[in-house]
Parts: structure tokens; C-alpha cells; sequence
């Protein structure tokens, strides 16, 4: 892919050269010398970890849940639990570090390997996201994918923005959740928050 044009969903390649030379000019603007030793392989550090935290934007998350199992006749609620995830906020461009859990009903035994799970939330985690889009980008997936039930996924996390400056409300959590299908129904939402212990 060259510059300018887009991937299916909807974002560019990452230009390495422009990120270093962003970085350059960005530590020029907070009044450090980039010429200094501690500095110089900085642009390109950061440049190689904006392709790494930044690599869901190369990437169909959901893609990972068309691995697919059949278990015959099941039904049953599957849940995974405490999924660590690190995503970056897209208003400060700070991280926001926490655990995804996410609960879907199968149907007719139409079922995903687990670790997919933790990989569709990684892939989503790495762009630059709100908490609730990421939330319901998961739930999504899974819908699309699995054509399941029901689904709901619970994301909590910390975001330094809130943290580490601004408001400084160190230790405060966000809770997101999204709700799809029969997961809606009180009943059986109640069942999963009751295995997830939230
Ligand atoms: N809803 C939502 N808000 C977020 C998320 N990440 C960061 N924010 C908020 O985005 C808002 C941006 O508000 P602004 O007033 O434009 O920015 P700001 O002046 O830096 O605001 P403060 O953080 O209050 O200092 C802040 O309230 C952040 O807490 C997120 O994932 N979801
Ligand atoms: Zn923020």
C-alpha cells in the first residue's frame, strides 16, 4: 500500500520516515536538542513503536474469530475473562491500559478459538480509540463473525490522560459495556455478570 491510499478499514500505511521526522521536529518544539546522544535513535524508536501500538490499524481484527469450531447442540454461555489490553486515547494520544472481558452464547454450537478473543481485542486496542467505540467494536466483531446468541463485552481500564495530567484522578476506572442479541434480556445478562463477578 502507498501513501494516500487506504486498507479496508479505512486507514493508511504508517509512513516510518514522516513519523521520525514528526518526532524530530516535536522534540525541537518542547525545546530538547535531538542531536543530543540520549536522543538520536529516539525518532525511530518511536516510530517503530507507533507500528507496534499502532498496528491494529494494518489489521481486520475480526478476522481472528473465523477460526471456528462445531460443537454440536451447545448453547452454553462462554466467557473470557481479564483480557489485558493496552490501547492509546485518541484525544491526547496517551495510553489507556486495562482488562476486556467478553461473554457470548454460541449458536448451534458454532463456537472460536479462545485466544482469537484476546486477539480481536488487541487488534482493535491498537489505534487510537475511545473506550466505548473499542467496547462496541469488539461486540461487533463477535456478532459478525459468529452470528452468535448473544454477546457482551465489559472493558475496564485506566487512562493516563485522566491520570497522569489533567484532572489527575489517579485510580480512577472507566467501565464500558456493549449488548447484543439475547444478552440484552435481563435474566441472562444478570447469569453473565454473575460469572464475569462484576
Ligand atoms: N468518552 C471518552 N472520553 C475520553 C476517552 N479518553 C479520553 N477522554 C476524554 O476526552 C475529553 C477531552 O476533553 P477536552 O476538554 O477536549 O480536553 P482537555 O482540555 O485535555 O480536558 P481534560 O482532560 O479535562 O483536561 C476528556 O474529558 C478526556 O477524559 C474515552 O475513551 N472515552
Ligand atoms: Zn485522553
Amino acid at each position: 500500500m502507498s501513501v494516500g491510499e487506504k486498507n479496508e478499514q479505512g486507514f493508511g500505511p504508517i509512513d516510518k520516515p514522516r513519523v521520525e521526522a514528526a518526532i524530530r521536529e516535536l522534540l525541537l518544539a518542547i525545546g530538547e536538542d535531538p542531536d543530543r546522544e540520549g536522543l538520536l535513535g529516539t525518532p525511530d524508536r518511536v516510530a517503530r513503536a507507533c507500528e507496534e501500538v499502532l498496528g491494529g490499524m494494518q489489521e481486520d481484527p475480526g478476522a481472528h474469530l473465523r477460526k471456528q469450531f462445531h460443537e454440536p447442540g451447545n448453547q452454553e454461555m462462554v466467557i473470557v475473562k481479564d483480557i489485558p489490553f493496552s490501547s492509546l486515547c485518541e484525544h491526547h494520544i496517551l495510553p489507556f491500559t486495562g482488562k476486556a472481558h467478553v461473554c457470548y452464547i454460541p449458536r448451534d454450537g458454532r463456537i472460536t478459538g479462545l485466544s482469537k478473543i484476546a486477539r480481536c481485542v488487541s487488534g482493535y486496542a491498537r489505534r487510537l480509540q475511545v473506550q466505548e467505540r473499542l467496547t462496541g467494536q469488539i461486540a461487533d466483531a463477535m456478532v459478525r463473525e459468529l452470528d452468535p446468541l448473544g454477546v457482551l463485552v465489559v472493558l475496564e481500564a485506566e487512562h493516563t490522560c485522566m491520570t497522569m495530567r489533567g484532572v489527575r484522578a489517579a485510580g480512577a476506572l472507566t467501565t464500558t459495556s456493549a449488548v447484543r442479541g439475547c444478552l440484552r434480556d435481563l435474566k441472562t445478562r444478570e447469569e453473565a455478570l454473575r460469572l464475569l463477578e462484576l
